[in-house]
């Protein structure tokens, strides 16, 4: 309770990375929840998509005292934020055994069950070869001698639902508030859906790829307000990233969304809604990773932006949209992103 965590403080202080100190039994938890209270008491105040220090209180105000490498505490177990992709490829990208997912908490894993997101090892190796399959429908003809069991198979299920269904429906959220606020992007996507399906034929998997600007507008609201916002991984041994010596049982932390809303990577309108950004292809590897990167990067990816895709070029064909005046600015991480006071929209069918 006190020796190890100040020995494990002294070993980074060595290093150069600082952090807000260790307190016994605590560590940081309960200066992280005051933020999180007083974050959450007031709204954004704007409409204005700088939301870092609204979502993650603490991240903000940390990295912002400490730099983008700082180190925290939850109990008396350290936690290791990363925030440049170099660091981050490295431990998301690693296909060793060096590093491993953090399991569910108790809170979370009656949602998720015992499906993959939280195994490690051999166990989920097997578990992603069978359910790779699932997204994959040329495979799913061949793969026999692999089978798991109805438990198993349960837990998949939950992991889906929830994994699946969660995100996808508030990066659609997100994107309905996005055009809302930005009428021009909207009229844009509606005259690129109307040119590929016309007015009345219903978007379907054909052609999705013609719906260039509706994907870049996808793109973009992944990037400002990624349903998921942090990764985490716990070090399995001592290991060395990049220059920093790593104990094992660390865990590492890359918050997602404060690499997105980077200015140093994204310039200084990183907090600007561009979907052009995506126009041409860029490497962004370690910069923008809304679906995770690497061996455990998210199995239902493409079937999460066919179906934000579809779901969007629906909407827009049928109906144009405005906040309405009831609509209070205020994103808040309830294990997704999710707007604070729901998302008051006024639809109006074309
Ligand atoms: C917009 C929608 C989605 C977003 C933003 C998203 C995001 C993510 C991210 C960031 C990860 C990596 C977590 C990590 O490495 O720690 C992940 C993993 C995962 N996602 Fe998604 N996801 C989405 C949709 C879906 C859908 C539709 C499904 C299934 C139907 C799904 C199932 C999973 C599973 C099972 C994993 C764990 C993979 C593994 O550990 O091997 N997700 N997702």
């Amino acid at each position: 309770i006190i020796w190890v965590p100040w020995r494990i403080q002294q070993h980074f202080k060595t290093q150069g990375i600082g952090g807000p100190g260790y307190r016994p039994i605590s560590g940081n938890v309960g200066e992280l929840q005051r933020m999180y209270a007083e974050a959450q008491s007031k709204s954004m105040g704007g409409l204005q998509h700088d939301i870092l220090h609204r979502v993650l209180p603490y991240y903000s105000r940390w990295s912002g005292a400490y730099g983008k490498t700082f180190i925290w505490w939850v109990g008396t177990k350290p936690r290791l934020a990363l925030a440049d992709p170099e660091p981050i490829k490295e431990v998301f990208l690693n296909t060793g055994v060096s590093y491993d997912k953090v399991g569910f908490s108790p809170l979370t894993r009656p949602l998720f069950g015992d499906g993959l997101g939280g195994l490690n090892g051999e166990k989920w190796a097997l578990h992603r070869r069978i359910t790779n399959q699932a997204f994959n429908m040329e495979r799913v003809k061949h793969g026999e001698e692999e089978k798991l069991t109805v438990q198993e198979v349960i837990d998949e299920c939950k992991t889906f639902y929830f994994a699946g269904k969660e995100t996808t429906g508030n990066l659609l959220t997100w994107a309905l508030v996005l055009l809302a606020m930005h009428q021009e992007w909207q009229t844009k996507a509606r005259e690129e859906v109307v040119q590929v399906y016309g007015h009345t034929m219903s978007p379907s998997a054909d052609n999705l790829r013609e719906l260039k600007i509706v994907g870049m507008i996808i793109n973009e609201t992944l990037r400002l307000y990624p349903p998921t916002q942090t990764m985490s991984r716990v070090s399995t041994k001592n290991v060395m990233l990049g220059r920093v010596d790593v104990p094992a049982g660390t865990e590492i932390y890359s918050a997602m969304i404060g690499v997105h809303h980077d200015t140093q990577i994204w310039g200084e309108d990183a907090n600007e809604f561009n979907p052009l950004r995506f126009k041409e292809p860029r490497n962004q590897l370690g910069s923008f990773f809304p679906f995770g990167l690497g061996p455990r990067i998210c199995i239902g990816q493409n079937f999460a932006m066919m179906e934000a895709k579809i779901v969007l070029a629906m909407i827009i064909q049928q109906y144009s949209f405005v906040l309405s005046p009831t609509y209070v600015h205020a994103p808040t991480q309830i294990l997704t992103l999710q707007p604070q006071y729901g998302a008051h929209i006024l639809f109006t069918r074309i």
